[in-house]
């Protein structure tokens, strides 16, 4: 069943004073987003950003709803996959937009996953000192989570995302539909993310996804917009209060800490995806709480329960047959970005829904929790 099924879209709006957005959910939009896109529109002309997976399947959609509005448009097609959020890549999107002649009036626009949404929202904030652009998230990763909230970037051979700015979009473009398209493995690591405002500050919601997550990854349409649109909130929520991470929006890092030192490890390729990697370092975070003696062992467990019932890893991946090495992975969370005078902040949680950020972690402790784990794989 296609969402457009169900009630038309719905829309959230991220209240952010003169860059606030709209967030629109719903299914068929890429036939709809020329359209939509017309009113945060500064001239008739968008450049489209996508990649090699997604241009087959969703790209002409888009541009037909471009042309049928009346606006001109280049596209620009990147390699799939984690590597491409580098340096190298970064320039040759700029260089295809500047070869194109975009002018500040020209709408950037972002078809596809969360790397094509991080690279192409960087393009557009340093592309002739700022430009605007759209995001239209492809995969359940960046439908719940990394096409709202303006974090833009790439990975550097010092760490993930270490290179970027804070640069929102003027809309967010949700197609449900595409998530029809999505291999199984792509969902689930979508659906970490899901799971992680649950974790945050919704038991309920959590309590919901236990009942109904299998049900959303096989493909019920009316779950996975409830899911999305409850997660799109959450994260709305927390980017109103606290744009640029000074406080607060750091919880939606749970998991990251641990997860961006083990994508280190894994070389950003396909053995670990982001996803994947926030789920083994959201249990790593609660296993950490419990042995600090903040939260139940029970909800770990739970938490270590669900992951597995749907499918999602619980312990980091071998690398050519061999464990990853404990030192090296707490080493790469020397160079987290909630690093303050050399002390990294830890998301940690007192339980399911009562995440917390957390300074005073023992070092013999986090080494214990993530040797374990080490040994576990
Ligand atoms: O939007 C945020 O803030 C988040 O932390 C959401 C994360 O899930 C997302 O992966 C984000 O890109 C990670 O940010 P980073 O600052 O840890 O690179």
């Amino acid at each position: 069943m296609s969402d457009a099924a169900l009630d038309p879209a719905e829309t959230l709006r991220v209240e952010l004073g003169d860059r606030s957005y709209d967030i629109a959910v719903g299914g068929g939009l890429l036939a709809e987003a020329g359209a939509r896109m017309a009113p945060v529109l500064r001239q008739k002309r968008a450049f489209v950003v996508t990649d090699a997976t997604v241009a087959p399947l969703h790209l002409g959609r888009l541009t037909a709803s471009l042309d049928a509005a009346g606006i001109r448009h280049d596209t620009h097609i990147l390699p799939a996959g984690e590597a491409t959020k580098s340096f190298a890549h970064l320039e040759s999107l700029l260089d295809a937009m500047l070869a194109a002649k975009c002018e500040r009036g020209t709408m950037i626009v972002a078809l596809g996953g969360g790397v094509i949404g991080d690279i192409t929202g960087f393009a557009a904030s340093v592309l002739l000192r700022g430009v605007d652009f759209v995001q239209v998230p492809t995969t359940l990763l960046s439908q719940v989570d990394s096409s709202v909230g303006g974090k833009t970037g790439i990975n550097t051979r010092h760490g993930k995302n270490l290179v970027g700015t804070f640069h929102q979009p003027r809309l967010v473009l949700i197609d449900t539909d595409t998530l029809t398209t999505l291999p199984r493995r792509e969902l689930l690591a979508g659906y970490a993310e899901v799971v992680k405002y649950g974790l945050i500050d919704s038991p309920g919601f959590f309590a919901w996804l236990e009942e109904t997550g299998a049900a959303l990854i096989d493909g019920d349409t009316a779950a996975r917009r409830r899911a999305i649109l409850t997660s799109c909130a959450a994260k709305a929520r927390v980017v109103q209060a606290d744009e640029r991470e000074g406080g607060v929006r750091a919880l939606l890092n749970l998991g990251h800490t641990f997860g961006h030192a083990l994508e280190a490890e894994c070389g950003y390729g396909e053995t670990l995806l982001h996803g994947e990697a926030v789920a083994v370092g959201m249990l790593m975070a609660f296993e950490l709480s419990a042995r600090m003696g903040l939260a139940p062992a029970a909800d770990v467990e739970r938490l270590r329960a669900h992951l597995a019932a749907v499918g999602l890893p619980v312990v980091p991946p071998r690398l050519e047959g061999r464990r990853m090495d404990a030192d090296i992975l707490v080493s790469h969370m020397a160079s987290d970005k909630k690093v303050a005078d050399g002390k990294v902040t830890f998301v940690l949680a007192h339980g399911i829904g009562r995440a917390f950020l957390c300074r005073d972690v023992d070092p013999a402790v986090l080494r214990g929790v993530v040797a374990d784990f080490v040994a576990a794989s």
